[in-house]
């Protein structure tokens, strides 16, 4: 039988519409799935698109059926089966063959793992997919991480499968071993960031302005055809629109509010935390989902405290509100972005990589999660300023701030009058706020560490004394 130029192993939702992607392109691809009946109905289930596939039950079969050197492509739960399958697959492979990693892993393990395969003749990619079932299936985002060279022997399969934007591959190698990982966490922090100021805009047209899921579905699906026009826009829309089959009522009101969280939106602020660098937009939406979580004790605090503020949102000019909504949603996501670009910046630095900002900007803009067009402005930004240190003070991005950012202000200042929460927006606006202001407060906390811990500061006139005459201290008080 025919060798096939590709493996891969994985037959859940990700594994099976990558394995569909690729025989769909013309690549004759052998599949593995622990559980064989899997591939049973994936085969069953590819319909025409069989013909390109190689079925196989087990991973001796599996391996014989490629032709070497092999690219294996794993797509399996991320974590201990990832370590698993590696520590079983070296006993099957040869010099020369290629492990891809392409499930959501933490890039400090696909590190680990690339190190560990470094003298074994094998070669190790970590690489970060998104775009979900719909994405996988008909072209992702491809963030690719480990040697050059490697990524060399897959470039074309790999850019085959991907989306296009403009008809430019979404899909590019980022740098050497867990590059692809990191990028990808990061992409899935600012999703995280993304999703969640979409939902506290949704909030403030339901609880503030009393709107219905249709009402606010109407809203987002006209901001989908402005500024704000992006994939998770879009889904807002039409997930707002959708009526319970079962009640006739609007799904999205039926829905219990507990999100689930898979980790790579707490790596991303564990990791901006690490390097000092602030993702707060990140990290509230990590900590709202957190929150979200708590259900029992808030339904219980609810009783307890009362709802907060004064409830409704009574604008002078309801269409002129829903305007600063829009305007506000788009700063917010400035901000979030901002963060995460400043997060990958730093880490480029820290783990040698030299991160393409632009580059990474440009694979975004189509097959992933959080593509929109808004990405393709933030492409030019870096393209224009390549070595600004933020996003926000490229003068495209700097304009689109100082238009912005009033909407921003007024909006929180409603919701949070209103006693709505509206923690990334808030942090979007505090982060603003702060990053803009050349003289802050941190000389009282300054003032307060060499007190308490004699830490010493700077003085801003330069003189030759680094801690204060606190004296005693305490004595007037
Ligand atoms: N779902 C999504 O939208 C996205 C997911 N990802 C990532 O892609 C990867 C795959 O995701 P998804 O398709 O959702 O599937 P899951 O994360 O649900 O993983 C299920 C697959 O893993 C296999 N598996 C689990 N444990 C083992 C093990 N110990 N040894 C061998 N195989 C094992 C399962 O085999 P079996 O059938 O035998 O149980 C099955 O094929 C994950 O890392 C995920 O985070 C990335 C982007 C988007
Ligand atoms: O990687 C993805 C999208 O880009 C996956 O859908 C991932 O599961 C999303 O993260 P979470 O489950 O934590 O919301």
């Amino acid at each position: 039988m025919e060798k096939a130029e590709i493996g891969l192993i994985g037959l859940a939702v990700m594994g099976s519409n990558l394995a569909l992607n690729i025989a769909e392109k013309g690549n004759r691809i052998a599949v593995f799935n622990r559980t064989p009946e899997k591939t049973d109905t994936f085969v069953v289930e590819a319909g025409a698109l069989r013909e390109h596939i190689v079925p196989t039950k087990s991973l001796e079969e599996f391996v014989a059926a490629i032709r070497p050197p092999r690219p294996v492509i794993i797509m399996v739960k991320a974590g201990e089966p990832v370590d698993e399958l590696i520590a079983t697959l070296r006993n099957h492979l040869s010099a020369g063959d290629i492990i891809i990693d392409a499930g959501n892993a933490n890039f400090r393990d696909t590190i680990r793992r690339f190190e560990g395969l470094k003298d074994s003749g094998l070669t190790f990619i970590g690489m970060g997919v998104s775009g979900g079932e719909e994405g996988a299936r008909h072209g992702p985002s491809i963030m690719v991480g480990g040697t050059e060279a490697s990524y060399k022997r897959v470039e074309k399969v790999l850019t085959s499968i991907s989306a296009k934007f403009k008809g430019e591959d979404c899909c590019a190698w980022l740098g050497e071993n867990g590059a692809g990982h990191f990028v990808k966490t990061i992409h899935n922090g600012i999703e995280y960031a993304d999703m969640q100021m979409i939902a506290e805009i949704y909030g403030i047209l339901r609880d503030g302005l009393g709107l219905s899921a249709k009402e606010c579905s109407d809203i987002f699906g006209k901001w989908n055809k402005s500024r704000l026009e992006s994939y998770l826009i879009e889904i807002s829309a039409a997930v707002l629109k959708a009526s319970d089959p079962i009640t006739g009522k609007p799904m999205v009101d039926l829905i219990v509010d507990r999100a689930g969280q898979k980790g790579t939106g707490k790596w991303s602020a564990i990791e901006a935390q690490n390097m000092g660098v602030p993702a707060t937009a990140i990290e509230a939406a990590v900590a709202a989902r957190s929150l979200s979580s708590f259900k029992i004790q808030r339904e219980a605090a609810e009783k307890i405290l009362g709802l907060p503020g004064e409830g409704a949102i009574k604008p002078a000019s309801r269409d002129a509100f829903i305007a600063d909504l829009e305007m506000a949603l788009l700063a917010g996501k400035i901000g979030a972005y901002a963060q995460g670009f400043a997060v990958m910046a730093e880490a480029s630095k820290e783990f040698g990589w030299s991160l393409p900002m632009p580059d990474i900007a440009k694979i975004w803009r189509a097959g992933c999660i959080i593509r929109s067009q808004f990405l393709d402005d933030i492409t030019s930004a870096f393209r224009a300023m390549p070595d600004a240190s933020n996003l926000i003070i490229t003068p495209a991005f700097s304009a689109m701030v100082k238009e912005t950012d009033g909407a921003l202000r007024r909006v929180v200042a409603a919701a949070v009058t209103a006693g709505l929460p509206v923690p990334a927006l808030a942090s979007a606006l505090g982060y603003f706020d702060s990053y803009r202001r050349g003289r802050g407060t941190a000389n009282l906390i300054q003032a307060q560490r060499d007190f308490f811990g004699a830490h010493g500061f700077d003085r801003i006139d330069g003189v030759d004394k680094h801690h204060g005459p606190w004296g005693s201290g305490l004595a007037d008080f």
